[in-house]
């Protein structure tokens, strides 16, 4: 076991891509940041910023019990541990906040126990953990990440994001499980839209894969999940079928929603007329909402390691970058 702090900071996620379900991803310049260290007596697990209400702070979390599994892998005693967090990403809109604390605790418990535990280990493991490797590939990986998950073993490919790519989030204000929006999926699905998203899917890896930032209209359609998904989000439906009429290269739920994502060329000129569509059109539909410009996080986990007893809060280690 080593002694001493470890601070990760793990990049927020989209998955999907329109028709890429449960397999693309791509990770976003929007961060959280986990602080882990062994102690002596309890556990302790400090919350911070304005969006972690409601979640536990004793060995329920789910931070903890990450690490649990990883100590247990790496066949190294639990200790107890101080954990600390701050996010930047909104809990619960779809935008992988429980995949980014999977992949904090993760990289931190591994690195504690001497990092025991390779890359691959560690993407099998959060994608058993989620249930689904797109969101967890995206922040353990950084970039574009296309996966495929037998249930068993998950394999993937990275893909650098072209230098162009920019995004634009609209984040409703109200919360969506993502367990419910998996619910509102039909449990068959017609052959003829089957081959439909095969189709944009595989064309949409190749477009980034070789830079045709051309195709990406073409190839962000769905009809998978999208549509019936559709009535969770009112207003989803216009800015998808009409992002592209104000700027975009490309619209889609993120995740399993509510937040909408529109893939942007950097050059454009029309970011603002883009924005204002979004946001008008969600108002209309009765939904107030926040939009934020975003990169492609190229990096994926960011892990530094401090001294036992570290002087100064949580907060002051990572101020300066929050919000940066
Ligand atoms: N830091 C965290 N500690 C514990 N649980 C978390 C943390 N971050 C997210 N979660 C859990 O993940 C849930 C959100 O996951 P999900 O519904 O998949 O939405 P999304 O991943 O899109 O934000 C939260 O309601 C919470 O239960
Ligand atoms: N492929 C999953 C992705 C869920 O992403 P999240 O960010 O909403 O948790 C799905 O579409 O259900």
């Amino acid at each position: 076991m080593r002694n001493g702090q470890v601070l990760v900071k793990v990049p927020a996620s989209t998955a999907n891509l329109g028709p890429g379900f449960d397999t693309l991803g791509m990770a976003l310049s929007l961060y959280s940041w986990i602080e882990m260290e062994p102690v002596e007596g309890n556990t302790v697990v400090e919350l911070y910023g304005d969006d972690l209400g409601g979640i536990p702070t004793d060995k329920t979390n789910l931070i903890y019990k990450v690490a649990q599994m990883v100590f247990a892998e790496a066949g190294v005693d639990m200790p107890e541990l101080r954990i600390a967090m701050y996010s930047d990403i909104p809990l619960t809109r779809g935008l992988g906040s429980s995949a980014t604390a999977i992949v904090g605790a993760l990289v931190a418990a591994n690195a504690l126990s001497g990092g025991k535990l390779g890359e691959d280990e560690l993407f099998q493991i959060a994608s058993r953990l989620e249930g689904h490797p797109d969101n967890v590939g995206a922040s353990l990986f950084g970039g574009i990440v296309v996966s495929s998950w037998d249930g068993e073993r998950a394999e993937k490919v990275r893909l650098e994001p072209h230098a162009d790519l920019e995004v634009l989030v609209a984040i409703p204000a109200f919360q969506l499980q993502t367990e419910k929006a998996r619910h509102a999926l039909p449990a068959k699905l017609d052959l003829k839209d089957a081959v439909y998203n095969v189709a944009n899917s595989s064309l949409l890896v190749a477009a980034f894969a070789s830079g045709r930032l051309d195709l990406i209209p073409f190839a962000m359609r769905d009809k998978l999940h999208q549509p019936y998904r559709a009535p969770l989000v009112p207003g989803m439906s216009v800015i998808l079928e009409r992002a592209t009429e104000h700027g975009a290269l490309g619209a889609a739920l993120s995740g399993a929603g509510p937040t909408l994502l529109a893939l942007v060329d950097r050059k454009s000129a029309r970011k603002a007329e883009l924005e204002a569509f979004l946001l008008d059109t969600l108002r209309a539909h009765g939904i107030e909402a926040e939009t934020k410009w975003l990169t492609p996080d190229k990096r994926g986990p960011e892990l530094t390691a401090g001294a036992a007893g570290n002087q100064g809060s949580f907060m002051e280690r990572i101020k300066g970058e929050v919000n940066a």
